[in-house]
């Protein structure tokens, strides 16, 4: 089973791995643009990237499935939270759609984002480290590692896969 990836993030892919790895699959990554914000500032705008995502792999590929997986924020009466999502595409069916876990970003880092910053740049800043958002995100950063970013991601994974296979048991 040939499984298009919307993202050449490591974390992103080796996710989408882990939760495919019953399947004897074959895996592709490719950049594929989500065309919302580089920074999405909404659940929905967040969904709408990693639909954006899968579809756009399937059509310029070939391929059996089609994944994205966008990582955003959704102000709340709360502060600020992380917000993941995912969608599994298949052809001539509607998108199957998957939630990751969520955590309150620190008011010092809600800051920058309400400013029109993205949240990966801030982070490397805030930890003087290179690339964060490849490696444990955030989410690893501010659960003292318990959960990385790829941890989070292959659990939405793992909710797609298995909606997957539920609408097309025998
Ligand atoms: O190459 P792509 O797939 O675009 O990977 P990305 O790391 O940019 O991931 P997203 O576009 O899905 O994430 C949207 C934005 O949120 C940032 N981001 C999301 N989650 C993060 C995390 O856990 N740690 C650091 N930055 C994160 C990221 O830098 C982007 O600006
Ligand atoms: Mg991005």
């Amino acid at each position: 089973m040939k499984i298009l990836i919307g993202s050449k993030n490591p974390a992103k892919i080796k996710a989408v791995q882990a939760a495919f790895n019953h399947y004897s699959s074959e895996y592709v990554a490719l950049d594929i643009p989500s065309l919302v914000n580089s920074q999405p500032l909404s659940d929905r705008e967040t969904i709408e990237g990693a639909i954006n995502r899968a579809k756009g792999a399937l059509a310029t590929h070939d391929g059996k499935i089609g994944i994205g997986l966008e990582g955003g924020v959704e102000k709340t009466d709360f502060g600020l939270f992380l917000c993941n999502w995912g969608a599994l595409v298949e052809e001539g069916k509607p998108p199957i759609i998957a939630g990751g876990a969520r955590i309150l970003l620190p008011e010092e880092i809600a800051k920058h984002l309400i400013a029109g910053e993205e949240l990966g740049p801030v982070m490397d800043r805030f930890t003087r480290k290179e690339n964060i958002r490849h490696h444990e995100g955030a989410v690893g950063i501010f659960t003292n590692g318990q959960i990385n970013r790829a941890d989070m991601f292959t659990h939405v994974a793992k909710l797609l896969v298995g909606q997957y296979e539920y609408r097309n048991r025998k």
